[in-house]
């Protein structure tokens, strides 16, 4: 038997390993200690991470001495161990009976995610806690259960896009993760609308009624469920074949969608750092690096919703059958939100026994003390890469309120990856009633966020928002001008405004900005 000390890893390296008969490899010192800076998808046989004895996704070498291995899922935890406590944000179906049978059978469905997705970006947030890398999480607010294979596929691209300018700015890499193929469910502020004298239930997602005003489209009806459910095959299917061939095109800076940045001088600026990211590629073409690379043409890309309907939730929790551990496998991230985030309540129940990435929405009310009890109940060990924290404070409130929490956890020790949802804090009704958010407040918001942890010395891990691939009206402001007034032109989301392509396009280069500056100061 060969002893090899340190064997390269996606970023790791064991302290030493022995070799076995059949290239099957076992840990001697079980130390794990970085080597790279640049974590790569492609493994080779014998490449490996070992976290809790156990191999990391991808890997095709075998681990033959596992340490005992702790479960992710605690003893006291069931999937329906959530039905105790209160539910807040639950719709009242007519018929429960019905409910339950939906549920039943999609208890036999095969997942949307392996758990082997939910493991993979558990360990690239991982990386982003240790401080290597950027989060890009965005999509809309809520998915129609008639969205076009078009409408997924310009939001992926759009993703895409945003992701290399950041890259090209921050030189890490960037994890995306699509509000997609899943984000179906609305917590909603008021349970009831009314207009024009006619009251009727609110609507709450295209899993639980439709949008529609009439009674019929308003009442919540279970069968919805079993149409998220394939609509969300069907949508993940589609991002990860993009996500496995659709760059190509992309190293075409003209395919972006960029007309708007020619007029100005800033947009020209923009246009110029496109085009030497299409430079870039053509010279590492040029050294030999085929197109027809994966490394070129393939990426990853994540999918993410709002654990919110808990009796879907439950009814798509499966058992991982190398670790005995329960994955959602409605997604491979999922989120609390702000308005179900009670520490004594059945979401974070329900969040707390699977072992997928989780994240949890941070508003400008929260207290440092019930943060950190989240922390403890979503993430004991305190593991890297487990819990997210999603700012959502609006951008008068991010850096008066923020800085506190960022302390105390920093205090504490508590490995998080901390993001700006820079959406929810800012949303306000313009004069006529319609729901907007300004551009300008989005990115004042992300700027003090960078601000707030670059004061505090920890690292802004991510950006979250709200947007699309298309040229809707929905949100005010950004290079293309957009006026309250033009909002109706082509307002098409079912809750709250996205930001459309070139508005997305825009912030991501402003945050490449950001990126750049933090990079070169460090
Ligand atoms: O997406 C988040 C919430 O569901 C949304 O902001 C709620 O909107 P409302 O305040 O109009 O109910
Ligand atoms: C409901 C959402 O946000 P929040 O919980 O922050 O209001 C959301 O992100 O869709
Ligand atoms: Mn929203």
């Amino acid at each position: 038997m060969k002893e090899m000390e340190k064997i390269n890893t996606v970023g790791f390296v064991t302290d030493k390993v022995e070799y076995t008969k059949n290239n099957k490899f076992k840990i001697v010192r079980g130390k794990r200690k970085y080597l790279s800076l640049q974590p790569t998808r492609r493994l080779s046989s014998l490449q490996c991470i070992v976290e809790n004895g156990v191999a990391s996704p991808n890997c095709s070498g075998k681990v033959v001495d596992v340490k005992q291995k702790q479960p992710l899922t605690p003893k006291d935890w069931s999937v329906s161990s959530w039905r105790k406590k209160p539910a807040k944000q639950q719709p009242i179906y007519p018929d429960q009976d019905a409910v339950e049978k939906i549920v039943s059978h999609i208890k036999h469905l095969p997942p949307l995610v392996q758990a082997e997705e939910a493991k993979l970006l558990r360990f690239r947030l991982s990386e982003v806690c240790r401080g290597r890398g950027f989060v890009l999480q965005g999509g809309d607010c809520a998915e129609s259960l008639e969205e076009s294979t078009d409408g997924v596929r310009d939001t992926v691209r759009a993703l895409f896009k945003m992701a290399m300018i950041l890259m090209w700015g921050s030189l890490e890499p960037v994890v995306k993760i699509g509000r997609i193929g899943g984000q179906f469910a609305k917590p909603r502020s008021e349970d009831w609308e009314e207009r024009d004298g006619q009251r009727l239930p609110c609507y709450r997602g295209d899993i639980v009624n439709g949008a529609p005003f009439d009674l019929v489209s308003r009442i919540p009806d279970p069968r919805r469920m079993l149409a998220a459910y394939q609509h969300s095959a069907g949508t993940t299917n589609l991002v990860r074949a993009l996500a496995s061939g659709g760059f190509a095109d992309l190293r075409n800076v003209k395919s972006w969608g960029m007309d708007w940045a020619s007029n100005t001088e800033k947009g020209r600026a923009y246009l110029d750092t496109a085009e030497r990211i299409e430079e870039a590629v053509r010279f590492w073409e040029t050294c030999g690096v085929s197109v027809q690379d994966p490394i070129i043409y393939s990426t990853e890309v994540f999918t993410s919703h709002e654990a919110l309907l808990l009796p879907y939730e439950e009814a798509l929790c499966r058992k991982d059958p190398l670790t005995g551990d329960m994955y959602a496998t409605s997604g491979a991230f999922i989120w609390i939100g702000e308005r179900t985030r009670d520490l004594d309540g059945a979401h974070v129940e329900f969040a707390r026994g699977v072992a997928n990435p989780i994240g949890v929405k941070v508003g400008s009310g929260m207290k440092v003390d019930e943060l950190l009890c989240l922390c403890d109940i979503l993430n004991p060990r305190n593991e890297m890469g487990r819990l997210t924290l999603i700012t959502r404070m609006g951008s008068k409130n991010l850096a008066s309120k923020l800085p506190y929490l960022v302390r105390a956890l920093k205090k504490e020790g508590k490995n998080v990856v901390w993001i700006t949802d820079a959406m929810h804090g800012n949303t306000y009704k313009t004069s006529s009633g319609v729901k907007t958010r300004s551009w300008n407040h989005i990115l004042e918001e992300v700027r003090d966020f960078f601000a707030v942890h670059r004061a505090e010395g920890t690292r802004a891990g991510g950006v979250h928002f709200e947007m699309t691939g298309k040229e809707v009206t929905e949100c005010v402001g950004g290079m293309v001008d957009l006026k309250a007034e033009s909002l109706s032109e082509r307002y098409e989301s079912l809750c709250d405004p996205r930001l459309n392509l070139s508005q997305s396009l825009e912030l991501a280069f402003e945050i490449a900005e950001i990126l750049k500056r933090q990079r070169q100061h460090s």
